[in-house]
């Protein structure tokens, strides 16, 4: 049952467990824990009674119930020690294996899982999240177990006291399970209501700080207004979930307190009536009493697991996220180096395709630019390559052999991709390239980075080859991490190179620079680049023009399609004029 925590949490927290047994050995030594404790309480009405009638009560004297009341709370902290030992070893394991566990399965997803928003609430689920959900282990399940087990175990000794009695606080067991089910409503409704806004908020904080450039462009930087609106929805919706939260407290608690009030009053009429003994009544409020803040101690247990529900929820997205179906072995590749797509029709999601019916042929060796208008998916064409997502018709050939029959590392190593988006690590600038082959010789390294242009970078920075580029790579340019991402895959060596130039205007310098790259590139591996640059489409021993609509428009040599006309005819000559050429001073590669 979803709404009572337990049922569904020990399952789901035993998939984040290295051992998964050890939760069992923990619920079992925390049963016990609550089987002493209840046996413990149980043990004051027999006590109780001895000390006010001075008479053996089931056999014992005052003495003896001490004694035994004595050699409970011993037993009781010796299985309460091992019980929180097990607990603890139980959430260290958690810890160390979760990071293990999720390594493993984020390094098993298809690139295209990355732009989901689990992943990119990542890191915090990472570093911080994830000892939350070790709390749960380490405080929150073994607690709930023993005093679930506590109180039956009491409601076990009142009915064997006295029947009626044993009734009368059976009675009181619905009315708890009622609470803590309204309770964790009351806790969902508040987090359905202020989450979305504090996500909300977050994101607009984010976009704040990204956009400052553009806002203090326009003076704009100390009102956004889209930050100072995402605040007060935030605020409004933080008082209208803390209202519903505190009215779900208000009424456990109300309740609570009504049902020991009832206690008091079934045992105080019951002993006025001369059915019940003044002091067994005496001893059964007592019981009653405990029993009843026991209870009241499971639901704030089980309210305290609700609330850590979302982060499981997010654990899970995680861990249940399946890879791509790949086979186990490498296939025998059937043309090395040649990149097909054929009848390929994909969309992202549910979405309307972003490409219909797409068929290109890039032989082994070869250069083709994909052009097109922005948005008509040549970027998509090099992610399906890469196998970031899978086609929903037609088919993807990589070396001659559908990336379906591929597993992951025989696709990788036959690709080198190079995005307008590089990402370089917080490390130096040769680090950065070096990456790229690992065991590659210092000397190789330095000749990929002088042919993509890197050495001027080197030049340029303080420290040369030693410069540390910064998170992400902030120190330097667009065009001039790209140089480095193309070091990269010159580095690499890899038979197919995917390359999706900078749209960003280019000094002479960075121009050159790719120009010169692309040409070594060339020379050792097929390129399939989605050319920005009157260059680079020039060069390419073929081009593929795609249409608005995620079509090819037409596949042909540059002198082949501005014969044609068509859109690709304008769209060189717009390009032309942007980039200040005349059709005519087109190099001829
Ligand atoms: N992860 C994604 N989820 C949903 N839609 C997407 C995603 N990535 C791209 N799209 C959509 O797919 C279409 C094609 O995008 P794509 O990036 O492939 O175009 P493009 O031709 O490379 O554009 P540009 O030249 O501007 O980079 C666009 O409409 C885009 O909004």
């Amino acid at each position: 049952m979803s709404t009572l925590p337990l049922a569904d949490i020990v399952p789901r927290s035993k998939k984040m467990l290295s051992r998964p047994a050890e939760l069992d050995t923990v619920i079992g030594v925390s049963a016990l824990a609550g089987l002493v404790e209840g046996l413990a309480l149980a043990a004051l009405l027999p006590t109780i009674t001895a000390l006010a009638e001075s008479d053996a009560v089931w056999g014992l004297r005052l003495s003896g119930w001490l004694w035994v009341l004595g050699g409970l709370s011993v037993v009781s902290f010796v299985i309460n020690y091992v019980s929180a030992r097990r607990s603890y070893d139980v959430a260290l394991d958690f810890l160390r294996s979760i990071h293990r566990i999720f390594g493993d399965q984020v390094a098993k997803q298809p690139l295209g899982w990355f732009a989901r928003p689990v992943a990119g609430a990542l890191s915090r689920l990472v570093s911080t999240e994830l000892m939350m959900a070790g709390e749960i282990l380490a405080h929150m399940i073994s607690p709930l177990v023993s005093r679930a087990t506590a109180a039956l175990v009491i409601i076990v000794a009142a009915w064997v006291w006295s029947p009626l009695l044993g009734l009368v606080l059976t009675c009181a067991i619905p009315v708890f399970v009622l609470i803590t089910l309204v309770s964790a409503a009351f806790v969902r409704r508040g987090r359905t209501i202020h989450e979305p806004a504090e996500v909300d908020l977050a994101n607009r904080i984010v976009e704040y700080a990204q956009s400052q450039g553009a806002l203090r462009s326009c003076g704009r930087s100390g009102d956004f207004e889209p930050l100072t609106d995402a605040m007060a929805r935030a605020r409004a919706k933080k008082k209208s979930a803390l209202l519903i939260e505190t009215l779900g407290l208000l009424l456990s608690g109300m309740v609570t307190q009504g049902v020991i009030v009832v206690l008091i009053s079934v045992a105080g009429s019951l002993a006025v009536a001369g059915t019940l003994e003044p002091i067994p009544a005496l001893a059964f409020i007592g019981l009653a009493l405990r029993f009843t803040s026991t209870l009241s101690a499971i639901t704030d247990a089980a309210m305290s697991l609700e609330s850590r529900r979302p982060l499981l929820d997010q654990l899970d997205e995680v861990l249940d996220a399946t890879p791509l179906p790949a086979p186990d072995s490498p296939a025998d590749l059937s043309a090395p180096g040649a990149v097909a797509l054929t009848n390929v029709t994909f969309g992202y999601g549910t979405g309307e395709p972003v490409l219909r019916d797409v068929s290109i042929d890039v032989p082994a060796g070869s250069m083709v630019a994909l052009v097109g208008p922005s948005g008509s998916g040549k970027t998509t064409v090099a992610k399906l390559v890469s196998r970031f997502y899978d086609v929903d018709a037609g088919r993807v050939l990589v070396g001659g052999v559908p990336v379906t029959e591929q597993t992951t590392e025989q696709l990788m190593a036959q690709l080198s991709i190079v995005f307008q988006d590089v990402y370089l690590f917080d490390d130096t600038l040769l680090a950065n390239i070096a990456v790229g082959r690992e065991g590659a010789s210092e000397d190789e390294v330095l000749n990929a980075a002088r042919t993509a242009g890197v050495a001027e970078i080197a030049h340029r920075l303080p420290g040369g080859w030693d410069s540390n580029v910064g998170e992400g790579g902030r120190a330097l340019s667009g065009g001039e991490r790209q140089r480095v991402a193309i070091a990269r895959a010159l580095l690499k060596k890899a038979p197919i190179v995917l390359l999706d130039e900078a749209t960003s205007a280019l000094d002479v310098e960075n121009e050159a620079n790719i120009v010169a790259a692309i040409d070594e590139l060339r020379t050792q591996a097929t390129v399939l680049v989605i050319a920005h640059r009157l260059d680079t489409i020039a060069r390419a021993d073929s081009i593929v023009a795609l249409t608005d609509a995620g079509e090819v428009e037409a596949i042909g040599t540059h002198d082949e399609l501005v014969a044609a006309g068509g859109t690709y005819a304008s769209y060189w000559t717009r390009l032309s004029r942007a980039q200040g050429w005349q059709l005519t001073n087109r190099p001829t590669g």
